[in-house]
């Protein structure tokens, strides 16, 4: 380390949630872009147990947990944070974050999400208070724009935008930051239409979740 690095840069750390129902290089790849763009010192993937805006699951919690096991292989420095498993309440971001910021009072915390999650940010619970705790990363994904905030979002939205992730340095938590790494076209929905009609393609899912499927019999 150089004398002029990290003397007063904070300890970063990125967590991705997700459904991971079942995993693919959509949360995988971004994460990891997004880990070295922004200089993160850890990166986890967080398995939802009852993700709040969606209806159910398909593959059971243990499933897309060893899933997501297996997926973080792909990257030498990613962990899973298997925290939400242990709450049988609605997975809500606010009270996972409150939680670490208790442990970690002092890390710089960053939320990934894609740009679907942005577009209904303002719905999740208690959305001020967990900009309180971290920033808001969000990646590009194919189909979902900035452009299709409304109006009453982008008023609600505005304040916490920042251009530079530069400027992120300055600021403990509270800001919201779009980056624009290479997008992959992928989603759970289409990989699990896919899979019921037997079509694998390690090109989306690293093979290890593909055998994991194909063994367990998941998505049939
Ligand atoms: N292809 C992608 N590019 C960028 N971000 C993505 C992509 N797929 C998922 N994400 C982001 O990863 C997080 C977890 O997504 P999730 O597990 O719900 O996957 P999904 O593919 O959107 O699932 P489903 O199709 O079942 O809704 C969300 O913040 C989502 O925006
Ligand atoms: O807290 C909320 O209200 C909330 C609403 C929607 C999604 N989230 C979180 O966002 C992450 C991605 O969710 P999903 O449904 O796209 O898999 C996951 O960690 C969810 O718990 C959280």
């Amino acid at each position: 380390m150089s004398s002029t690095t990290n003397v007063l840069a904070p300890y970063r750390v990125g967590i991705l949630g997700g459904t991971f129902d079942p995993i693919h290089y959509g949360h995988i790849k971004p994460a990891l872009d997004i880990a070295k763009q922004l200089k993160l010192d850890e990166l986890s993937l967080m398995p939802a147990h009852i993700p709040p805006h969606k209806q159910g699951t398909h593959a059971d919690a243990m499933h897309r947990l060893k899933m997501t096991e297996l997926a973080a292989k792909e990257g030498a420095s990613i962990t899973v944070d298997n925290r939400e498993l242990t709450r049988n309440t609605p997975s809500y971001t606010v009270d996972t974050l409150a939680q670490i910021r208790q442990e970690r009072p002092n890390v710089q915390l960053f939320f990934l999400v894609g740009m679907d999650s942005l577009l209904s940010f303002t719905r999740w619970y208690k959305w001020q208070e967990i900009l309180t705790y971290c920033h808001l990363v969000v990646s590009v994904r194919p189909g979902y724009d900035k452009a299709l905030l409304n109006e009453q979002d982008q008023q609600a939205l505005a304040p916490y935008f920042c251009d530079s992730t530069e400027s992120l340095v300055h600021h403990h938590a509270g800001k919201i930051v779009l980056l624009n790494q290479p997008s992959i076209d992928v989603s759970s929905t289409e990989l699990r239409s896919a899979i019921t009609n037997n079509c694998f393609d390690e090109s989306l899912q690293p093979k290890s979740v593909i055998d994991y499927i194909k063994r367990h019999n998941l998505y049939r």
